[in-house]
């Protein structure tokens, strides 16, 4: 990934965040231009796989759609920059994890991974909210191959364009009830956060801290979001 989108960012402080918290903000990841033109695309007919209506299938209200290949710019760019940054976390949480699973250097050959097995519809998606419109707690599991942290980009500015709708993220330690986290977000921003399980360190080991994310009803306006997940789904 060349400087432009990602390389302003401080790497080893999102890494920090994701490991002490589970997720880390990325300020400032899109420019207000390119959320607007990101955000414009929801009403075009071409570049998408599906549409989703969210209260069908009991993921809250709302509606999505998936990109299909080959995904548009900025969306491909920072994909393959992302999974870049990511993927020594990653490849730390699943050896912690006691997974022998490493990702490759290169995205498209983790991309030939999930696509021999059966993965190989893209997950790059954007996501549309009015008055009323919520993502209930969920994980982006789409088959067995899981890159374990995922992107979320706030393409709209709160309190200008909507309001309400923050973005929620809950961790369920053993033993323990579930704590929620909002992140405060403002337009071009991102938060990187882990998918399913992460590893944090207690007095016998790592033990696994399961995290889902969702969002909150939006009270008015509209909110867009663009979501990259880095595996492909079944
Ligand atoms: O709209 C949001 O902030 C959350 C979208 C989401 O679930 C995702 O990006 O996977
Ligand atoms: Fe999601």
């Amino acid at each position: 990934m060349s400087s432009g989108l990602l390389g302003g960012h401080d790497w080893s402080g999102v890494e920090a965040s994701l490991e002490s918290d589970g997720w880390a903000r990325l300020p400032g990841l899109l420019d207000v231009g390119a959320c607007r033109a990101t955000a414009a695309r929801y009403g075009c007919e071409e570049g998408f796989r599906s549409r989703v209506v969210m209260h069908r299938h009991g993921f809250g209200r709302g509606e999505y759609r998936y990109f299909s290949y080959p995904l548009p710019d900025p969306i491909e760019t920072l994909r393959t920059g992302l999974y870049a940054s990511l993927r020594p976390l990653a490849n730390s949480w699943n050896q912690r994890l006691g997974s022998e699973v490493r990702f490759p250097q290169a995205h498209a050959e983790f991309l030939s991974q999930c696509h021999a097995a059966g993965q190989s519809r893209p997950t790059p998606l954007l996501l549309k909210y009015g008055p009323g419109d919520y993502n209930r707690l969920h994980q982006d599991l789409y088959g067995e191959h899981v890159f374990p942290i995922q992107v979320t980009i706030l393409l709209s500015e709160p309190g200008r364009d909507f309001t309400g709708g923050e973005f929620v993220l809950t961790e369920q330690r053993p033993r323990m009830q579930s704590r929620a986290t909002v992140v405060p977000l403002r337009q071009g921003d991102a938060v990187a956060f882990a998918v399913n399980e992460r590893p944090v360190p207690g007095a016998r080991g790592d033990y696994r801290v399961k995290m889902r994310h969702g969002v909150s009803a939006v009270m008015s306006g509209a909110r867009h979001t663009l979501g990259i997940i880095l595996h492909d789904a079944a």
